[in-house]
């Protein structure tokens, strides 16, 4: 039977340690607070992030990261980007010889402007072959509720994507497979925040056409920066590029958006920020990927937008005006 570890057991860890052994494989869940290692052990439950998901017998939870990773032939990294560097260091000397990485983050890394797949390389000292990521519309919620849902599993590697996605493959989560991880990466990190500015615009109370307009050139403006990055183009009509931003932009259980909602409503970001108990990594990554296109000469109009208001303290209203009166051009 494979083994894994999953590091981190926040609402996405969690869920995708239920996947993982309802695949059939044994898993171990590393979690970064004790208390919710006991309370998995006490009760098969996460209160905190998934109260309604009991976790299969063959979860083990724990928050001693040697225990998780002994014997863990693939390894899930599932917590907030901007903190993987520091984590995955400590990890490193308990790592197996050969283990395979898996990134479910959907960030780019501050400063660096590094995807995680390469933060991840980097630290580790590992080729791209033993690199992973996994994206697509996967709400966690739902995931633990176990309704049907896909993803696409990329790896420069055919050996260790077929590997991991064997390693997921549950009744309720289908894996595709693919091989352009600069594209599933930067499309992953981009939706968050079409995301926070398809949920502004709701909050304003703008309808479906708002909300469709700004999805699709949001599509157009993550497509570019993508293929301006060496992505191919046809991976942002994938479960990781359109399938994703779906989900995103119309589900209220998307933190990005319903950050973005909150600020459309007239709140302040540090407001909403201060009464958010989980990740949203699209108010981290925005800056980054603002920096991407600029390095790449690439227009990235929301995405700037959005940096405008998270950073610059702009007004959600005057954003919304100014994306209506740029100068008109080809839609392709
Ligand atoms: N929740 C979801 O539906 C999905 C989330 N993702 C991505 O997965 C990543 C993780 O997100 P979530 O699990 O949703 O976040 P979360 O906020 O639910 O949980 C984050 C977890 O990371 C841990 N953590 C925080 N700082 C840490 C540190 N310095 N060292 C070690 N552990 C630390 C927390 O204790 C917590 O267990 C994000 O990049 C997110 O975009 C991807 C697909 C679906
Ligand atoms: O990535 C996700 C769904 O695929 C989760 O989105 P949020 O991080 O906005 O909740």
């Amino acid at each position: 039977m494979t083994k894994a570890a999953v590091m981190g057991s926040g609402s996405w860890g969690t869920a995708f340690a239920a996947i993982m052994a309802d695949a059939g494989t044994q898993v171990s869940l590393w979690c970064r607070r004790f208390e919710v290692a006991e309370e998995i052990a006490a009760t098969r439950r996460n209160s905190a992030y998934l109260p309604d998901l009991v976790l299969p017998d063959l979860v083990d939870a724990t928050n001693d990261a040697q225990e998780a990773l002994a014997g863990a032939e693939i390894v899930v990294v599932a917590i907030p980007a901007q903190e993987v560097r520091t984590a995955l260091a400590a990890w490193l000397p308990f790592l197996e010889e050969g283990a395979l990485l898996v990134s479910l983050m959907k960030g780019i890394e501050q400063d660096t402007g590094l995807r995680m797949s390469q933060v991840i390389g980097q630290v580790a000292g590992v080729e791209d072959a033993r690199l992973v990521v996994i994206s697509g519309p996967n709400l966690a919620k739902e995931i633990a509720a176990r309704q049907p849902a896909a993803a696409v599993v990329a790896s420069t590697s055919p050996r260790a994507r077929a590997r991991v996605a064997e390693a997921c493959a549950a009744p309720y989560f289908r894996p595709y497979l693919g091989a352009d991880v600069i594209g599933i990466e930067i499309a992953g990190a981009t939706k968050n925040v079409i995301g926070i500015a398809v949920g502004m615009a709701a909050g304003m109370g703008m309808g479906e056409n708002t909300v469709a307009s700004l999805l699709t050139r949001g599509l157009a403006e993550t497509v570019r920066l993508g293929v301006a990055l060496g992505a191919d183009s046809q991976t942002f009509l994938g479960l990781a590029g359109v399938g994703d931003l779906v989900a995103t932009c119309t589900s209220p259980l998307s933190r990005n958006r319903s950050f973005g909602f909150e600020l459309g409503r007239g709140r302040s970001v540090q407001d909403v920020l201060a009464t958010s108990h989980s990740t949203v990594e699209g108010v981290k990554s925005c800056r980054s990927i603002l920096q991407l296109a600029r390095e790449a000469d690439v227009d990235a109009p929301i995405v700037e937008n959005i940096v405008s208001v998270l950073y610059e303290d702009r007004d959600p209203r005057e954003v919304l005006g100014a994306f209506m009166s740029r100068t008109r051009k080809h839609e392709i």
